[in-house]
């Protein structure tokens, strides 16, 4: 070590490393750290001299106010006043990190955005272009293990450095600053080489050469707006430029170190520091060195670990700032990690605690420490994305603020969830530790002396257990501690067990008004409980800022997730299944495509359909499928058709409170498993006729468990398509009506048919036309055998009260007797117009008798009976004047007994139908508390 000394020491008149030039203020904190080092000299008094402000020796100007002077630095001649410091509201502090000025385009960008903060003053910290701190950091340690490359990595950032200067300036500007860069590189290149020569470099040594990437790009900041504010207003005088200065903080920021390897800002010194500089340099817009600072002794220091920040921090509290807006790289701060909750959203804001709670638990916000400055004057800090001006950012400030602004936000009770993962929980059980003073004293101790944080800790008051979480690498070392340290407890039997659990996770939410919100606890667990989430532990401080659960590490996610989204997603967001994109199905996607955002924008209702089945395949998302381009996606990332995968699909994401399944197929089977559905907690909607006018008793049952389980099943379309006849006949019920008989024509097909079966035309013509135009079911001869009429009149029965079975009801079908077989519709349209003169010769006798053809269908409450037939009607009839596909039914109750109430309208085809379909899902969703 004596050598190594001797070594610099030497240095110090060795050909090899120049005498410090007293030129700049730079190289006068060089000649501190190099006297400190050699621990030669006392504190040099020229940069004390500096920072204090008296006077400046000739010669002895700072590098800020020569590289300004360069220019043409009309500050001098300010009056006294304009030299004092003007505090408040006044100022906008920004500061932009390494990636927002990593290339000369960014730089030219934040210069953009310096010069549109309309602020009457700005102050701007930014730190080294990205990437130059670790190269900077990479040349000391090369120099220091003898590598002689330092020399040409010095070469690199003296290019980086020069490159984006040509870039950016031109000039007197440009000159200047090469200048200046080139006799920093020089004095570096002879100070890595002093350090080569000791292979050490002490931490000031370090800090200052490291230093030196905010002092290029402060420089070069300051330049680009001064030449960017010329350009816009070449014969101004102030607006110019010219009152734009950059700041070496080494000459006002003065920190101590701490123990913890962190510094505190000296608020006084600073101060003191600051008024001297500005009267020196007044000017309205600053542009600062983020990180470095200098200790009390004068001693090139850095503010560590997210340094620049703090040192915006810090400028804020000094010149009591209006708000320091942080440039980052991000939206702001998130509700989650998105990258395990994708439904996590920017915030709008937080309060400082609540700030502090979401860094401690790992979530991108500010280090607590960059928060207490500005908390000392209430100063609001913003977190922005340089990259995405239009976001607003997340603003951190005094929470009376936010409670002005979000008073509506129920968000705001639980601001954000965050997670600890690869811990461990101790528990320490027995019961000689109750009513035993010292106990917890004697496991904490034994906990320190291994040296393991304590992240939780939770005692019941029955004192019986302690329980706490520790980083898992040092459960071991704490368990065998705590057995040691208690042995005789344990082997007295007053403690029973030192149970370690391993791979635990720590869940937190974090938010200031849980302590004056009732229920959140309660919501919280409920949404675990939901997801079967098993807790473990729990605590929950006397501030309430945040409550912490220890989990299962594997089902930490899920239950992120879970919690996440009962408080952030709407309590009206649905996942949902769609079964049989067929005509109607594929209809309903387009419409709630179509839809979607209107939905969610203005009545914050969000449906995400989750999977789409049809016979032969199914399309699954995690997060709903973009139903713009859900065709394309079957195509390529369909899978094998499996409903009960669809369905556990469907409703197992944990993370959306609701789940709804709408079965657009006509399918006996898939309706027979509605029952199950409803049972598990999935709502039910459908167009599909076959479970209301299935068997009796399977019907009952499955009205008897909707009601009793709060689950809904709704099918308006399943009758009348999208006409409001269920609910009108609901309605009726409900308030107390009671039908007499419900009677009209119900088939959109027989409607369409009939209505245009006239003038000479075929028969088959007319029903080919009917399935064109989407009227018909898949099968058409489901609608002329009278099939589909008899359902909704059962359907209508069932709901009027009547216990009916389909059999119950005679119908006159329309199929001809050869083709009733056909192995397939098509086989069946195509045998069809063999039989057209069957039909004709109906129709001609009514027209005849001046008759129209109407298949109808009635419900005859009082006598307990449907019946469904062909009639014929005058031609003056209600039932004679319809087109295209209308059904018309008319309700004669004991309120409608002389007048019918009369519903009518297109009864079948893809929209309506749809659309039917769609405002049942509506109606689910208001059920479920959307706003109507
Ligand atoms: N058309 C209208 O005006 C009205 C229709 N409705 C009802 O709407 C429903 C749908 O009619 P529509 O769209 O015309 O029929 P389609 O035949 O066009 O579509 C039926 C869909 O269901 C799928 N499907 C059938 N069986 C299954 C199964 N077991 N599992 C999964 N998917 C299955 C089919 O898939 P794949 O293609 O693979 O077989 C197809 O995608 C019917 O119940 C009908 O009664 C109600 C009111 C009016
Ligand atoms: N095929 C049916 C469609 C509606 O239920 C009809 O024609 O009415
Ligand atoms: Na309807």
């Amino acid at each position: 070590m004596a050598s190594l000394s001797a070594a610099i020491s030497r240095s110090s008149s060795s050909p090899c490393f120049p005498p410090p030039n007293p030129n700049t203020a730079s190289l006068s904190h060089h000649r501190n750290i190099f006297h400190s080092q050699c621990r030669a000299f006392p504190l040099s008094r020229p940069s004390l001299f500096l920072r204090k402000g008296l006077t400046l020796p000739p010669g002895r100007e700072s590098s800020s106010t020569r590289i300004c002077a360069s220019v043409a630095d009309v500050s001098l001649n300010l009056s006294v006043e304009e030299k004092q410091l003007p505090k408040g509201d006044t100022w906008s502090v920004h500061k932009f990190g390494g990636t927002c000025v990593g290339t000369s385009q960014r730089i030219k960008n934040v210069a953009d955005i310096i010069i549109k903060d309309d602020s009457e003053r700005k102050l701007v910290v930014v730190s080294a272009m990205s990437k130059v701190t670790d190269m900077m950091y990479d040349l000391i340690n090369k120099a220091q293990s003898r590598d002689e490359n330092y020399v040409a990595a010095l070469d690199v950032v003296l290019e980086k450095h020069t490159q984006t200067a040509h870039d950016l300036l031109d000039g007197d500007h440009l000159a200047s600053f090469l200048s200046q860069l080139h006799q920093d590189i020089n004095n570096l290149k002879a100070m890595l080489r002093a350090i080569y020569i000791a292979g050490h470099a002490t931490e000031s040594f370090t800090d200052f050469v490291v230093g030196h990437g905010e002092l290029w790009s402060a420089q070069m900041l300051s330049l680009v707006i001064r030449k960017l504010v010329t350009s816009c207003f070449p014969f101004g005088t102030e607006q110019n430029g010219v009152d734009c200065k950059w700041m070496d903080t080494r000459e006002v920021l003065i920190v101590n170190p701490t123990s913890s390897n962190q510094v505190d800002p000296d608020y006084s010194l600073s101060q003191e520091g600051l008024e001297k500089w500005y009267s020196l340099n007044p000017a309205k817009v600053i542009i600062a060195t983020g990180f470095i600072a200098s200790t009390p002794q004068n001693i090139p220091t850095t503010l560590k670990r997210d340094g620049s920040d703090f040192s915006a921090a810090i400028m804020g509290a000094l010149f009591r700032a209006r708000q320091v807006t942080i440039w980052t790289d991000v939206d702001g701060v998130f509700s989650a990690d998105p990258r395990k909750v994708s439904e996590a959203v920017i915030l709008k804001t937080l309060s400082y605690q609540e700030a502090w709670e979401m860094s401690y638990f790992g979530a991108n916000v500010l280090h607590p420490r960059t928060i207490i400055p500005v908390m000392r004057y209430g100063i609001p800090i913003i977190i922005r994305n340089i990259f995405n001006l239009s976001a607003p950012g997340t603003k951190i400030c005094h929470p009376s603020v936010i409670e002005d602004e979000d008073k509506q936000d129920l968000q705001n009770f639980v601001k954000g969830f965050a997670t600890i993962d690869n811990l461990a929980l101790v528990n320490v059980e027995g019961t000689g530790m109750a009513g035993v003073p010292g106990t917890a004293s004697a496991i904490f101790g034994a906990v320190k002396d291994v040296g393991a944080n304590v992240i939780m800790i939770s005692q019941a008051s029955s004192e019986h257990s302690v329980c706490f979480a520790v980083p898992e690498k040092e459960v071991k070392a704490v368990a065998e501690a705590l057995q040691s340290r208690f042995r005789q407890a344990l082997d007295a039997g007053r403690l029973s067990q030192v149970a370690v659990v391993p791979n635990c996770s720590i869940l937190a939410a974090v938010g200031q008004k849980m302590a004056s919100t009732p229920g959140v606890s309660a919501t919280l667990f409920n949404a675990l409980a939901k997801a079967s989430i098993n807790v473990r532990a729990i605590a929950q401080g006397c501030s309430e800022y945040n409550i912490t659960v220890v989990i299962k590490r594997e089902d930490c996610i899920k239950a992120l997730r879970a919690v996440h989204s009962r408080f952030y997603l709407s309590r009206t967001t649905i996942a949902m299944g769609i079964i049989g994109p067929g005509l109607i199905g594929s209809t309903l996607l387009d419409q709630l495509r179509d839809q979607a955002s209107v939905l969610k924008e203005e009545f914050n209702i969000d449906l995400r359909v989750m999977g789409i089945i049809s016979s032969k395949s199914m399309l699954l998302s995690e997060s709903g499928i973009d139903l713009a381009r859900w065709r394309e996606l079957r195509d390529e990332k369909g899978e094998v058709a499996n409903l009960d995968k669809f369905v556990h699909h469907v409703h197992g994401n944990h993370f959306i409170p609701n789940t709804a399944i709408v079965d657009c197929t006509s399918d006996s089977i898939i309706a027979g498993h509605y029952n199950d559905w409803l049972r598990k907690g999935i709502h039910v909607v459908t167009p599909n006729k076959k479970a209301n006018s299935g068997p009796l008793d399977q019907y009952l049952s499955l009205r008897a468990l909707q009601r009793q389980s709060y689950t809904h099943y709704f099918y308006e379309a399943t009758v009348g398509a999208g006409l409001p006849i269920i609910s009108t006949l609901r309605g009726l019920l409900e308030t107390g009506d009671r039908i007499l008989q419900i009677e009209g024509i119900f088939s959109g097909t027989l409607s369409y048919i009939f209505n245009n079966f006239k003038d000479g035309r075929a028969f088959s013509e007319v029903v080919a036309e009917a399935k064109e135009a989407g009227y018909t079911e898949p099968d058409p001869r489901d609608d002329l055998s009278g099939t589909d009429v008899a359902r909704k009149v059962i359907i209508l029965a069932r709901e009027s009260g009547l216990k009916l079975e389909l059999s119950d009801i005679p119908v006159e079908s329309l199929v001809p007797e050869p083709l009733r077989d056909c192995a397939s519709a098509q086989e069946f349209m195509q045998q069809l117009p063999k039989f057209d003169q069957l039909l004709s010769k109906k129709q001609e006798e009514a027209e005849n008798a001046g008759e129209v053809l109407r298949y109808v269908g009635v419900v005859d409450v009082t006598n307990k009976k449907g019946t469904v037939e062909l009639r014929r009607y005058k031609k003056d009839h209600p039932f004679a004047h319809l087109s295209g596909s209308d059904n018309i039914i008319a309700f004669t109750t004991r309120r409608y007994q002389n007048q019918p109430l009369i519903v009518r309208g297109p009864g079948a085809g893809a929209q309506v139908t749809a659309g039917g379909i769609f405002s049942d899902i509506l109606r689910l969703a208001s059920y479920l508390g959307a706003p109507s």
